[in-house]
């Protein structure tokens, strides 16, 4: 007998468009979400837009988030328990996303995205990233009841989160190239559909390229759209395995040993030109990656992440010790062989 059984949890509304910052309040309504919200943000964010969401309920509650981290979390459910919050509308970058994510589902209760930089896929998972000491955890919890991307807040963002989230998406190709490998080397569970619409986000995006540009609302919007496919891949999965392999591994072990220094998207897509050389090799796909990621104006090399080619170097040689995820660099890659690809892709 067929004993399989799966939950594929998605967001039950998605608005992407001109303004739609402003039908948060029909959004929650639609939901039957009632009583009084915690709006959890952070500084540039609520600056922006706080006042516009705010002005749309009655009673409403703000908490501003600083850091990613799991103090911030419980410092977000102690936020809404003190405000007798009943629902969560995280208004910001991944930062509160991620972390009101993480707070709506331990608290039990539902939350809603409204995205002011479309600079990652996090913003519609159902999963947070969340770094802990030498490591960095990639957290189930519910994705959001909505996500409400405002194309136009979204254009007016600094360029390099709309570049950022593109390279997120460009990154795709590895991780789901990574994902087939453990497959096939580790019996890792695996999920047709979910690689599928990855790679196909990820081809949209760069036959898009063109069209993705500083200033056009236009831009906002293909990457939007992008971002939703992705995380709804990432929901059938019920894993971030269709869009992180190893090329994340390489970001996180950034965070951890350059914090600050670079965008997440934007270390991805350095770590994806490196990944698919591994993958392919000198004639495969690398340059590829390298020039989609050139023609949105994304970061190709350790200059343009403003990070040191010795870190970038000492990332790749120990970004298998991140996380239990096969990857093409599973065991690791030696320094010699770290220098030879990062300096025959041009990254260093
Ligand atoms: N769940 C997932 O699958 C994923 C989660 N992540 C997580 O997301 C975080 C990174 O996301 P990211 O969006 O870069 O982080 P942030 O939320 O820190 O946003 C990046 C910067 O942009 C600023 N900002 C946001 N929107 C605007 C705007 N409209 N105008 C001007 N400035 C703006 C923020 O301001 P301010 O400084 O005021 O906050 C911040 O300085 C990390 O914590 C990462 O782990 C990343 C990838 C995937
Ligand atoms: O960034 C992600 C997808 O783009 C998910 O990241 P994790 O590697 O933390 O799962
Ligand atoms: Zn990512």
């Amino acid at each position: 007998m067929f004993g399989k059984s799966t939950w594929i949890k998605l967001p039950r509304n998605v608005l992407v468009g001109h303004g739609v910052v402003d039908q948060v309040g029909a959004a929650v309504e639609e939901l039957s979400l009632a009583g009084r919200p915690l709006l959890v943000t952070s500084p540039s964010p609520d600056d922006i837009a706080g006042d516009r969401v705010r002005d749309q309920f009655d009673d409403v509650a703000t908490t501003t988030v600083s850091d990613a981290s799991f103090s911030a979390v419980g410092e977000v459910i102690e936020a809404a328990e003190a405000a007798e919050a009943t629902f969560l509308v995280a208004l910001g970058g991944g930062k509160p996303i991620d972390i009101s994510k993480m707070a709506a589902d331990e608290l039990g209760l539902g939350f809603v995205s409204v995205p002011t930089a479309a600079s990652h896929d996090g913003i519609v998972s159902g999963r947070s990233s969340i770094p802990e000491g030498d490591t960095r955890h990639s957290v189930a919890a519910d994705p959001p009841l909505a996500v409400i991307a405002d194309t136009e807040l979204m254009a007016n963002a600094p360029w390099e989160l709309t570049t950022a989230g593109c390279a997120d998406i460009i990154s795709n190709y590895t991780a789901v190239k990574d994902w087939r490998l453990a497959r096939r080397l580790k019996n890792v569970e695996y999920s047709e559909y979910a690689g599928a619409l990855s790679e196909m986000t990820a081809e949209m995006l760069v036959d898009n390229a063109g069209s993705i540009k500083q200033g056009l609302e236009e831009s906002a919007w293909i990457v939007s759209k992008a971002l939703v496919s992705s995380g709804v891949a990432m929901s059938i999965a019920d894993s971030s395995r269709p869009a992180s392999g190893a090329e994340h591994l390489f970001s996180h072990q950034l965070d951890r040993i350059a914090p600050g220094e670079a965008l997440h998207g934007h270390q991805v897509g350095v770590g994806s030109i490196m990944t698919e050389y591994l993958h392919t090799g000198e004639k495969g796909a690398w340059r590829d990656i390298r020039d989609a990621l050139r023609a949105i104006g994304a970061p190709t090399t350790a200059a343009g992440l403003g990070i040191d080619d010795e870190t970038v170097v000492q990332a790749l040689t120990t970004a298998h010790e991140i996380r239990d995820r096969y990857t093409i660099l599973a065991g690791g890659v030696s320094e010699e062989a770290a220098r030879e690809v990062a300096s025959f892709t041009g990254v260093v």
